[in-house]
């Protein structure tokens, strides 16, 4: 099942600038290996934001969860899911072949 995932990342204004980069680090990692899994199969940055789209092939609900929970910075994400079908326009099979 593909999921949409928008994820909005708001770090506390009191929080140093060493901590963000240790953040920063783990979140690279935790996202390259989910990449990696096939599991995450892109991620975007939203132009101007602190924030990305990423696209997640999972068996449902409850294991993107706990993916999504398992990002370091995760207390400090703002999320929004969308569950998406197959459009019948779509001429491509690719992410639905997995
Ligand atoms: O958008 C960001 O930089 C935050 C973050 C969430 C997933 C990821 O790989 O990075």
């Amino acid at each position: 099942m593909l999921f949409l995932a928008r994820m909005d990342v708001i770090f506390p204004e009191s929080m140093d600038s060493a901590t963000k980069a240790d953040f920063q680090v783990r979140e690279k990692e935790y996202s390259g290996n989910l990449q990696r899994q096939g599991i995450m199969k892109g991620i975007w940055r939203v132009v101007g934001e602190y924030a990305n789209y990423s696209i997640f092939d999972v068996d449902g609900h409850d294991e993107l969860h706990e993916i999504l929970s398992g990002f370091p910075m995760f207390p400090y994400m703002d999320v929004k899911v969308t569950p998406l079908a197959k459009h019948p326009n779509a001429t491509s099979d690719d992410f639905f072949a997995g």
